[in-house]
């Protein structure tokens, strides 16, 4: 018999993902099948997105083989029926207060910031880069945590060495670059660019660092159908561009609308489910009908 949600206590709600306390040494990361677009939580859920962004997670945490905070399997007798499938039970980890960002291509802040001055977080970049650019090898651009509703800061690798100290700044670059590189060549053997992601990083009561949150999915990271890519042109979200484009092209909605966006269509909701799910199965070579919490 499986604990009910309301057993826990929440202590942390996201745009689309909660936190829970099950007890003293663990938690409950649950992900919603909410799904953000510029900046605003869309009213329409897409059904299932939090299943395949948790199998996802574990997914990468298990191929990468990288000490992690994950403290059962998905199926975890004391995850409710409820958000089987898309929680899972994590050790209570000490947070670094550090968004570890690792960039393989040049765009968004990253290239915000380049075309202002040469870099990104003091990293030099060569001249003549564009949006979408590779950078290759990856560079670790970290962030500073934003309040609620900002967007996260970019900051240099010193800033971050003088908040966390030095030994610390430089295990977390360092893990980040790793981690991302054999992400993403996963990922790019299976015709999926993880052009950038970002990893939170928490140290346990025994002083190790440990890789934590969700990992290498789709809201932490930017995927880019890898059939195609082209330096220079600007790639659509493998799994947002439906949305977006919908939004901006055909709902009538427009960014400086003021308003918030309208609700989905269920066609536009199913094809974003679709998506979802080729990333998944492309990349993992499972089958997401495998993945605890389907319709029974
Ligand atoms: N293992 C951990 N130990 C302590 N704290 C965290 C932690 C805190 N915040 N976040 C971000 C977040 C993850 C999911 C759902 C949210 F609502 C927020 C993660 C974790 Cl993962």
């Amino acid at each position: 018999m499986r604990p009910e949600l309301s057993e826990y206590t929440p202590i942390y709600s996201g745009k689309v993902r909660e936190l829970y306390e099950i007890d003293g040494e663990h938690l409950l990361l649950v992900a919603s099948d909410r799904i953000s677009a510029y900046d605003y939580v869309l009213d329409t859920p897409i059904p299932d997105k939090g299943r395949v962004l948790t199998a996802m997670s574990v997914f990468f945490f298990d191929a990468l083989g990288v000490p992690n905070h994950l403290a059962g399997p998905a199926d975890d007798p004391r995850i409710p029926e409820s958000v089987l499938g898309r929680a899972l039970v994590t050790r209570r980890l000490d947070m670094v207060p550090v968004e570890c960002v690792a960039r393989g291509y040049l765009t968004g802040s990253g290239l915000k910031e380049y075309r202002a001055n040469g870099e990104v977080c003091g990293v030099p970049l060569p001249e003549g880069l564009v949006d979408g650019s590779r950078i290759d090898p990856p560079i670790f651009t970290p962030a500073t945590k934003a309040a609620v509703g900002d967007h996260d800061e970019n900051v240099s690798f010193e800033r971050v060495a003088e908040d966390v100290g030095i030994e610390l700044a430089t295990r977390l670059r360092d893990l980040t670059l790793d981690v991302y590189g054999r992400g993403a060549d996963i990922a790019r053997t299976r015709g999926i660019i993880l052009a950038d992601t970002k990893f939170e990083f928490g140290l346990s009561s025994d002083g190790d660092l440990l890789l934590a949150d969700e990992v290498l999915t789709p809201d932490s990271s930017r995927y880019w159908d890898g059939a195609l890519y082209e330096p220079g042109t600007v790639l659509p979200s493998f799994d947002k561009q439906i949305v977006r484009d919908w939004l901006t092209k055909d709902s009538g909605w427009s960014t400086d609308a003021g308003a918030p966006p309208p609700a989905l269509p269920a066609e536009v909701v199913e094809r974003t489910r679709a998506r979802y799910i080729e990333a998944y199965e492309r990349i993992s070579g499972l089958s997401f009908a495998d993945w605890p919490g389907g319709a029974a």
